[in-house]
């Protein structure tokens, strides 16, 4: 099941705060960070390592160094630039693609506007970050221009996950492994992931929420 939940209580903890109506948005704005940090951990747990020598302070050392694999972050603009800095805190060599989707908020259907993609796609793992995996129609446009560049090596990052978000990944993109911090239960009429943190992009940018 290429879904994981992450149920580490840092994160659990820090999901709990982000829940809050009454955060701040330089609160919300660190804990999706902190959180993009920690999954970004659980993401990289089997990166393939490879024997080095070095020159340590006592001689040559053997140590071990990341193998071969190059790795880009993809923020999906605009609330994914939320999780960006948490990533490269951790993969600090990591290359940036900008990939620009919006929703239409009436039909829901996610319309791509800006894609800025580094090279040699074909030889990274690209991480594609994103608070919300809502109806999933912006996470599979973004794997579908990913995979159309070139790259074959992809995992998603999301801060909090619908059952209906994961189904149309699974569905469209089943080799692409999904990291969350919470699998909620559903998603409203307007697409909105319940419980869910609201409009993730205007919570970290600090732009008004948008009338019910
Ligand atoms: O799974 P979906 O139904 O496609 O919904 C999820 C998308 O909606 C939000 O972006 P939004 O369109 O609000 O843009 P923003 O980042 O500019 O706020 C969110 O950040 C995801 O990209
Ligand atoms: O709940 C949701 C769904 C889509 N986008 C958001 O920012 N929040
Ligand atoms: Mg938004």
């Amino acid at each position: 099941m290429p879904i994981h939940e992450i149920r580490h209580p840092l994160i659990r903890h820090k999901l709990g705060l982000m829940r809050r109506a009454d955060l701040s948005t330089k609160n919300f704005r660190e804990m999706a960070q902190e959180i993009a940090a920690l999954l970004t951990y659980e993401a990289s747990k089997d990166l393939p390592l490879e024997p080095a020598t070095i020159e340590g302070w006592c001689g040559a050392v053997e140590v071990e160094k990341l193998a071969g694999k190059k790795v880009t972050v993809v923020p999906i603009l605009r609330a994914g630039i939320g999780m960006l800095d948490g990533v490269l805190s951790l993969i600090p060599g990591a290359k940036v693609s900008a990939v620009g989707i919006a929703r239409n908020e009436e039909t829901l259907q996610a319309q791509a506007y800006l894609e800025r993609l580094v090279g040699q796609l074909d030889q990274r793992l690209a991480l594609i970050v994103d608070p919300m995996l809502a109806t999933g129609g912006s996470m599979v446009a973004t794997i579908d221009l990913l995979k159309k560049a070139g790259c074959v090596n992809v995992r998603a990052l999301v801060l909090v996950a619908a059952p209906e978000g994961i189904r149309a990944v699974e569905q469209r993109h089943p080799d692409v492994h999904i990291y969350t911090a919470s699998i909620d239960s559903h998603l409203d009429d307007k697409g909105y992931i319940i419980p869910g943190l609201g409009d993730a992009g205007d919570r970290i940018f600090g732009t008004r929420q948008k009338d019910a």
